[in-house]
């Protein structure tokens, strides 16, 4: 099974004011899909944005949308965010008491439907349901925040999730994200990922120059 290798900027880095223009920005600079921190001050410490900026944003782009709900009871959010033109919705396994249920209602609302784990959550949370998903997001810091320090020991975990998919016979796709730069995607990428989300390394300084400098490492 040969998986394609994905930059996905998170615009929690980018101007809130100039989300349109942002969006703009990164499929014109290479961007393989578009990063949509959605954070609700409950699940993680931080407040971002909801379906409403996803649908201001869609008419902008035709990059594939990928929503990383770090909210409470994801399952609520569904069918707004369907709406509002997401292309694919991960939820955090730590997040509901449903993850099966969950993901079930993303897929039945159009949507690819990933999983994801924290830093201090097993594999072994999300094992029944790799079966089931498009994707496994390996946070690789605490959700919440841009601009920390990658965590290696959540490498393991890419690992094992890799071995796991081809002793099963499976084709999800592993994506890592927190802490992603031109030195760390390629720890990554050997432990197994395919999808890279990097917000702070791509907003800093010129975002196409940026993207190719991760792409280069791929
Ligand atoms: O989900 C998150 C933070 O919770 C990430 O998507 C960050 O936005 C990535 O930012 P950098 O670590 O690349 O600065």
């Amino acid at each position: 099974m040969t998986l394609t290798n994905k930059i996905a900027p998170s615009i929690l880095s980018a101007d809130f004011g100039k989300f349109a223009e942002e969006v703009k920005k990164l499929e014109a600079s290479g961007a393989d899909m578009v990063h949509i921190d959605v954070m609700d001050g409950y699940f993680v410490d931080n407040l971002t944005f909801g379906a409403g900026v996803v649908k201001a944003m869609r008419p902008h782009s035709k990059l594939f949308f990928d929503c990383h709900m770090m909210v409470e009871n994801p399952e609520n959010f569904v069918d707004d965010f369907a709406e509002a033109g997401a292309d694919g919705m991960t939820i955090h396994v730590e997040a509901t008491k449903h993850i099966h249920g969950a993901l079930q209602a993303i897929k039945a609302a159009g949507m690819k439907a990933s999983v994801v784990i924290n830093p201090g959550t097993p594999v072994e949370a999300i094992k029944p349901v790799l079966g089931m998903v498009d994707m496994v997001l390996v946070m690789t810091v605490n959700p919440g925040f841009g601009g920390q320090k990658f965590l290696p020991e959540c490498l393991e975990k890419v690992e094992d999730l890799a071995n796991i998919r081809e002793w099963r016979g499976l084709d999800f796709e592993i994506q890592v994200d927190g802490g992603i730069d031109d030195r760390t995607i390629t720890l990554a990428k050997e432990a197994g990922a395919n999808v890279f989300v990097a917000g702070s390394f791509v907003y800093k300084g010129d975002v196409a120059e940026n993207i190719q400098k991760l792409k280069a490492k791929l």
